[in-house]
């Protein structure tokens, strides 16, 4: 193994491994550390899946620090912090203390933070963060129900997180090439700046800082800036070759279902769309679970009961008031933890019921249900839409699953995703 990727959510860590599998590094993607005995055979990169974003700093840290030490003592060369590209944190955490401490770990100085994907509209200029040309705390990450966005400046972000320094390597420097990148790295490092935001509006930028971040023992960033590293890797002598991604994966037969928990604008649209087409939909109301009026064992009978040439979906995706107003009444930790619990429990009942491919929207949704459904280790199949693979089970029971970033997608993701399945 070259690279250990940990990755702070589920569908963070699969938008990597499509990265990284579609540039050519051989890669296999577990949730939590490696299960023993998981034979890692030719890989060139592990992504460890942890579920970490917005659990208490402290514990990211403990956690990410053990998926690094599992990682180094397999055999990793580098290492690779995997965030959400809209940088989802909060002035507590957990970006800043999680790269810290892989900093310490490795005994590095420097590090480049650079969230930007621009296939899926996330651009850095002037260390603002842009969603599809719109500064970050005017999109609507603003109203995200775990880690709201309110600032676009990401070296103030940042800096709020953590004790190092952030520096800035600006358009000037990226627009510029590699080199010019590296010598950026370097003048930063020598003011004792121990984390870069790095701007990037295109591909191209991100594959000169991906050919200018080969030697960096650790890189931060969304999947965009893994986009570079793998022939970055080639080039220096890390890897003999590239080889190119298995061109489909064969779905186990069986029903389809649709678990959406993410309330944020992309998934909200495809559940509109999705309903508009005629799928069958069952609103998830968080008030109805807090009160014991709705259970799992519902969910799962009226999912059983939709026609079998049907792809239902059961959502709790809801509008920003709507979720102020369910949080205001039961917290929002809570809130969250009763939906992604009870549509886990649903998930877990699934494959007995009969269905075999999953299709869940949301990070810590799908943290939850894959957990629920016992699967440790994914294989990457081909691509729905930039950052969201179709995989395969490598452990538990056998089931495909495309888990989606809550923003990632198309409007009708939830209609054509099935045609990616062979
Ligand atoms: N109607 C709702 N009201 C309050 N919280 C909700 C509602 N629906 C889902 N949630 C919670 O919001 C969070 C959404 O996060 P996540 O699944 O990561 O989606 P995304 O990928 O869009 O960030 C989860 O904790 C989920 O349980
Ligand atoms: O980088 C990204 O945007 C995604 O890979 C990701 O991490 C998304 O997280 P969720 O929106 O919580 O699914």
């Amino acid at each position: 193994m070259l690279l250990g990727c940990i990755a702070d959510d589920l569908t963070g860590a699969t938008d990597l491994s499509l990265m990284l599998s579609r540039e050519g590094l051989r890669t296999v993607q577990t949730t939590g550390l490696p299960p023993d005995g998981l034979d890692l055979g030719q890989a060139d990169a592990v992504v460890v899946a942890l579920k970490s974003r917005t659990i208490p700093a402290a514990e990211a840290v403990a956690q990410s620090l053990a998926a690094a030490d599992w990682l180094l003592g397999a055999g990793a060369r580098r290492l690779f912090f995997k965030y959400c590209s809209t940088f989802d944190s909060t002035d507590a955490g957990n970006i800043g203390p999680v790269a810290e401490a892989l900093l310490r770990r490795l005994g590095a100085d420097f590090t480049l933070a650079c969230p930007a994907f621009p296939a899926n509209g996330r651009s850095i200029y002037q260390g603002h963060l842009f969603v599809n040309g719109v500064p970050l705390a005017e999109s609507s990450m603003r109203d995200h129900p775990l880690t709201p966005m309110r600032d676009s400046d990401l070296r103030r972000v940042l800096q709020r997180q953590t004790g190092l320094a952030v520096g800035h390597v600006a358009f000037a420097d990226v627009e510029a090439g590699s080199a010019a990148i590296a010598r950026a790295f370097d003048r930063e490092r020598r003011a004792g700046r121990a984390i870069a935001i790095v701007d990037a509006i295109t591909d191209a930028h991100l594959r000169s800082i991906g050919a200018a971040a080969a030697d960096l023992a650790l890189v931060t960033g969304g999947s965009g800036v893994a986009i570079g590293l793998p022939a970055a890797y080639r080039d220096a002598g890390l890897i003999a070759a590239l080889t190119p991604p298995a061109p489909a994966i064969a779905a186990p037969p069986g029903r389809a279902a649709i678990l959406a928990g993410s309330c944020s604008a992309a998934t909200r649209g495809q559940v509109e769309a999705a309903i508009a087409a005629g799928v069958p939909a069952f609103r998830v109301d968080p008030l109805a679970i807090a009160d014991g009026a709705l259970t799992p064992a519902a969910v799962t009978a009226w999912l059983a009961a939709q026609p079998a040439a049907t792809t239902p979906l059961v959502y709790s995706s809801d509008a920003p008031e709507a979720v102020h107003a369910v949080q205001a009444r039961l917290g929002r930790d809570k809130a969250g933890h009763l939906v992604e619990d009870l549509l886990a429990a649903v998930a877990a009942a699934l494959p007995d019921a009969g269905f075999r491919r999953l299709l869940v929207a949301g990070g810590e949704t799908s943290g939850a249900v894959v957990a629920a459904l016992g699967v440790r280790a994914l294989a990457i199949g081909p691509e729905i839409d930039p950052g969201v693979p179709w995989t395969l089970s490598l452990s538990g029971p056998a089931v495909a699953l495309a888990l989606k970033s809550g923003n990632f997608g198309t409007p009708d993701f939830f209609l054509k995703a099935w045609r990616f399945l062979t």
